[in-house]
């Protein structure tokens, strides 16, 4: 899409994901006039007593005290390219570009898809961010009068180093010429877990600690075994001095086993250990990270410890205001990730169970979180009921939490918690019953349409995904059919993962009624009842207007490929990296380009949107009576009516409790 308003010739690279105020951070570093003003300064060319450095001095007003003099970071390598690695270097990456910061992971593929156009997650605005850190950019030359895009004004020039600045390009007077230094790449992909390690001033952990699924404390408490491999590894290969941050979320007092690993490795060599808990969300990962509501910073309270906890947040400081980091101690940072996201999950079941009261007395679960959450005291957020929560924290960190109270003999407090997780399953099982009484109890001969495998929306992370648990239960009933599609994941993944879920001889190509599909049409075709289960934008149904604006297709995410590419009109971006020949997204692209699709144009170049649904296009297509359940609140249920769908949803105005009489509500 060319852009219609004309760019003066130091407007940046356009960062669709970055608002007013990034986009001066990121006018710093991609479009300096000098080369010591220049944040895209190369680190390796930058000398080391710049004095435009960001030392401990510029934050002395932070709560640090006197005493903490950081030492200048230049090297931070993350252990660990998933959910949380990936985009938080990259941000980190984006916003010091005289920080040169590695991700290192044991997994070569995943590392591959990092190093290509398609990484292995998708998050709205990482790839911008990518082509920018990962791939830097080059100088360019160009008239310092206004020019509107790709007009004649615009000159093109390969590499322009600091020192070309104010150069001529042919045909041009000087005085006319402006120029943007290249910017080097700062964020690499690699496996080489020890060199990487061993280069890093601060090393950040950031692997997976899921829920332990075998032995003592199965079933709740926090499988370390990464985390343990990793600080073994980075205890024999860091350098002496290095900073070791816990990035993973762990259980309270980890950064004592962390300290004494380094103890055991590395006798007599001082190390000092941080707790820097994550509180991105899946979906929305690049916009917590560019404007982070806090930072958390947890140290020991001495001196070299506080000089450990400045020289990070200076990291930070780059991009996050002052009064944003958040210093405690070590412990204290731990336990807060677990509240936060426990405190999460436990307002998402609270809103649940008055979902199903709603459920038995006419209430509208929407109406009284609108009410309820006006008060400031309790706030509207997480109060959106459904078929509860998913993904890979809120339930393995409630767990954790019970069994820390647990292990600290407070069975009270575990118990407390526990409650979350258990309304969350009552939540999951409510949605199955509802299916089977709108179908009369029985799925035999039947088509049963799944809308949404990811956990939640704009994510293709599908880990503790409500719709898992919804096919399995549902497959139990000896469907005929049970079709399943998702925007985000491909086909691939998504059979991949129900056959290691519910086991292979689930899926069609087995024998099984679980059958994948890539386009939601086709998925819908003869279906008896189609379920929403994950609440993406596209299944929404609300006119533009009652949606707030969001109904324009402008405001849909876009797909994975980078804004940038299609609007780099000074041609300042680098070739993009290819991807393996198994690519997925690749695959799905290819697919997209040669049918027929929901993905809009298929053709990346325009960086194609998705559409909404059509949903009368899918009633031609339902069996009667049209049943539709939603699961997570996102149709309007008026207007489905209208086109002549039934419509269950959890929590809403129900046609089953409205024929009902008052008490038998069993069922649902
Ligand atoms: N997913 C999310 O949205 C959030 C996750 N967190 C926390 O961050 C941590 C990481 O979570 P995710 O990024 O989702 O996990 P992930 O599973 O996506 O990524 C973890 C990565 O660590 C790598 N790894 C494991 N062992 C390794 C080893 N020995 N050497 C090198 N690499 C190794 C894995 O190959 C994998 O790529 C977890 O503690 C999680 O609780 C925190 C906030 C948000
Ligand atoms: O530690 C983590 O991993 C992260 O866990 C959650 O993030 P995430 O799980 O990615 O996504 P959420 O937005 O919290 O949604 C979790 C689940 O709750 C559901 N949800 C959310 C909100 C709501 O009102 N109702 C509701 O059912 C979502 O559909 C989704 O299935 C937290 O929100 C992050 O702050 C935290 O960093």
């Amino acid at each position: 899409m060319i852009p219609t308003t004309p760019m003066t010739p130091m407007t940046p690279l356009p960062l669709s994901v970055v608002d007013a105020e990034e986009i001066t951070t990121l006018d710093d570093s991609t479009a300096p006039t000098t080369p010591d003003g220049s944040s895209s300064f190369s680190p390796n060319l930058r000398p080391q007593d710049d004095s435009s450095y960001r030392s401990v001095n510029s934050l002395s007003t932070a709560p640090f005290g006197a005493a903490a003099a950081a030492p200048a970071v230049r090297n931070v390598c993350c252990v660990g390219a998933g959910f949380v690695g990936g985009p938080t270097a990259a941000v980190i990456a984006l916003h010091n570009p005289h920080i040169c910061v590695t991700v290192v992971d044991r997994d070569e593929k995943r590392i591959r898809r990092w190093n290509s156009k398609h990484p292995p997650i998708y998050e709205p605005g990482l790839n911008d961010i990518l082509r920018i850190a990962r791939d830097g950019s080059r100088g360019c030359v160009f008239n310092d009068g206004p020019t509107n895009h790709g007009g004649s004004d615009a000159i093109r020039c390969e590499t322009v180093s600091p020192d070309d600045r104010g150069g001529r390009c042919e045909g041009q007077k000087r005085a006319s010429i402006n120029s943007v230094a290249a910017r080097l790449p700062n964020l690499v992909f690699t496996t080489d877990v020890a060199k990487c390690v061993s280069e890093a001033d601060v090393v950040l952990i950031a692997v997976n600690t899921p829920t332990k699924r075998r032995g003592n404390g199965a079933g709740s408490a926090t499988d370390m075994a990464a985390f343990e491999a990793v600080t073994a590894l980075v205890a024999q290969h860091a350098s002496p001095g290095a900073i070791i941050v816990e990035k993973s979320t762990v259980p309270c007092r980890t950064a004592q086993l962390v300290q004494d690993t380094l103890a055991l490795y590395r006798p007599g060599v001082h190390f000092e250990v941080l707790s820097n808990p994550e509180f991105l969300a899946a979906g929305t990962a690049i916009n917590d990270l560019l404007h982070a509501d806090r930072i958390l910073i947890g140290s020991n309270n001495t001196a070299s410890g506080n000089r450990a906890a400045a020289a990070l947040a200076s990291v930070y400081a780059s991009w996050i205001p002052a009064a944003r980091i958040i210093t405690t101690n070590l412990f204290s940072s731990e336990l807060a990730k677990l509240v936060a996201n426990s405190m999460l999950a436990q307002r998402i079941s609270s809103i649940n169970s008055i979902a199903a009261v709603c459920d038995a007395t006419g209430a509208d679960v929407d109406e009284v979180a609108r009410a309820v959450g006006a008060d400031p005291r309790i706030g509207s957020k997480f109060l959106k009921a459904g078929i509860g929560f998913g993904g890979s924290c809120l339930k393995k960190d409630v767990l954790s939490l019970a069994y820390l109270a647990e292990t600290l003999v407070l069975p009270e407090v575990a118990r407390y918690w526990l409650a979350v997780v258990e309304m969350n399953e009552f939540a999951r099982n409510r949605l199955v019953s509802r299916v089977l009484q709108c179908l009369n109890n029985t799925l035999a001969g039947k088509k049963v349409t799944v809308l949404g495998f990811a956990f939640k929306k704009d994510t293709n992370d599908t880990r503790e995904s409500p719709a898992l648990d919804i096919i399995r239960a549902l497959e139990k009933e000896g469907p005929e059919e049970i079709a399943v599609y998702d925007p985000l994941c491909t086909p691939t993944q998504m059979a991949e993962e129900i056959g290691h879920f519910a086991g292979p001889g689930v899926l069609r190509s087995n024998g099984g009624p679980v059958a994948v599909y890539a386009d939601a049409y086709a998925a819908c075709q003869g279906s008896d009842a189609v379920l929403i289960t994950t609440e993406f934008d596209e299944f929404k149904n609300r006119p533009v207007e009652a949606d707030g604006g969001a109904g324009n297709l402008e405001e849909l995410p876009p797909n994975q490929n980078s804004a940038l590419d299609a609007e780099d009109h000074l041609s300042r971006l680098n070739p993009i990296p290819l991807c393996d020949k198994d690519c997925p997204e690749c695959q799905r692209e290819h697919l997209n380009a040669s049918t027929v699709s929901y993905y809009g144009t298929g053709n990346d170049d325009e960086h194609a949107r998705k559409a909404r649904l059509d949903w009368t296009r899918i009633y031609y297509h339902m069996k009667r009576p049209h049943w539709v359940l939603d699961g997570r609140g996102v149709l309007d249920i008026a207007t489905m009516e209208h086109v002549g769908f039934r419509v269950e949803s959890v929590g809403r105005r129900s046609r089953l409790t409205k024929s009902s009489s008052p008490g038998n509500h069993k069922c649902w």
